[in-house]
């Protein structure tokens, strides 16, 4: 038997690639609301409760109501949004962020799909915490940059139709962007990071820096042990790989068209500095292709299915 699958918001940014990622494939089946009523409320009630697994790809207001129509306890639900990412009842769906999170992903009814950003900055820090080599109460930052397309079709239409005119524009210069909250919870940090992210004029990819001074590790940490606690952290995830050598230089583009994410631990012992750098594509591991991954769990199918390493 397969799986039927709706995908609400399934001509946006986030929904294209993940219906792109699930079209032709055996295992499931993907209902389909045409243009005339693909933001019909009665037509997705339907839908929403017709589905074993509804996709939300949607502003975060929208995924709200929808979580609202759906009134029966067996439709399982996967919200791309900002909308559940840090609330009660849901499962937070980072497949390798935690032992057992798998298990836990595959057996959830409410599964809250990951933000893009916090998907690189908690790939590199939670393994720290939890391994007790930084302190919960670590006063971090993350610079980061994104490809436009995660700014979804407004950011899209904004610099392609050129009215954006920059190669990278600073953003989030209130010090109050959304994904903190998420950032500081699922990493079990004390105090929110301060995040500071960029959007580059390019279409996709991202990437995601952490920089510590090693003062800021338990004392005797050393470059080598972070680099391994990730190491261990990520071994035998098909998906998050740690580079085994520092590259002379990265790209934004490195993991582009990718559902892979790859961590770097660069560092200046006779400084005592560390960067730790992750690299994905926004659609892909930081959206659609976790998303997918969650659908797999939670069909109880093949992890991979769909995705590109
Ligand atoms: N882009 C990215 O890189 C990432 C996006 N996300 C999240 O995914 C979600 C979708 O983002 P994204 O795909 O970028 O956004 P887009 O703006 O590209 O797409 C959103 C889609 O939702 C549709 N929509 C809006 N309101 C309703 C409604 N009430 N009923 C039905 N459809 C509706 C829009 O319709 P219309 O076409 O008519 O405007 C549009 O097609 C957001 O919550 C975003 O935060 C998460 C991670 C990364
Ligand atoms: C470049 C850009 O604008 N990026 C978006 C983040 C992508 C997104 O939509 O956020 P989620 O991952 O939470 O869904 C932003 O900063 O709001």
């Amino acid at each position: 038997m397969t799986t039927t699958i709706f995908i609400d918001g399934a001509v946006g940014t986030t929904g294209l690639e993940i219906r792109e990622r699930l079209s032709g494939r055996g295992d499931v089946s993907l209902l389909v609301l045409d243009e005339a009523r693909r933001k019909d409320a009665a037509a997705r009630r339907d839908a929403l409760n017709d589905a074993d697994l509804v996709v939300l790809c949607l502003p975060d207001d929208a995924a709200r109501e929808a979580v609202a129509m759906i009134d029966n306890r067996r439709t399982r639900v996967v919200d791309a949004s900002t909308a559940h990412r840090v609330a009660e009842g849901w499962t937070y769906g980072f497949a390798e962020l935690e032992p057992g999170r798998s298990d836990e992903i595959a057996a959830a009814r409410l599964v809250s799909n990951p933000g893009c950003y916090p998907t690189g900055f908690l790939a590199l820090v939670r393994p720290l915490v939890r391994a007790g080599l930084l302190p919960a109460d670590a006063l971090l930052s993350v610079n980061a940059a994104s490809g436009y397309s995660g700014g979804g079709k407004s950011m899209i239409a904004e610099f392609e139709d050129g009215d954006a005119d920059t190669a990278f524009r600073p953003y989030a210069l209130t010090l109050a962007h959304k994904h903190a909250p998420e950032m500081t919870r699922h990493a079990g940090l004390a105090h929110a990071p301060i995040f500071q992210p960029a959007v580059a004029n390019t279409y996709r990819g991202m990437v995601v820096e952490v920089p510590v001074h090693q003062s800021q590790l338990v004392p005797g940490t050393s470059v080598e042990a972070v680099a391994a606690t990730l190491r261990d952290a990520y071994a035998g995830a098909a998906l998050v790989r740690v580079a085994s050598d520092a590259p002379a230089t990265i790209r934004i583009e490195d993991d582009a068209n990718t559902d892979r994410m790859t961590l770097h631990v660069f560092a200046n012992p006779a400084a005592a500095q560390l960067r730790l750098v992750a690299t994905l594509d926004n659609l892909g591991k930081g959206a659609a292709g976790a998303a997918v991954q969650n659908v797999n769990l939670m069909a109880g199918l093949d992890p991979l299915a769909g995705l590109t390493r």
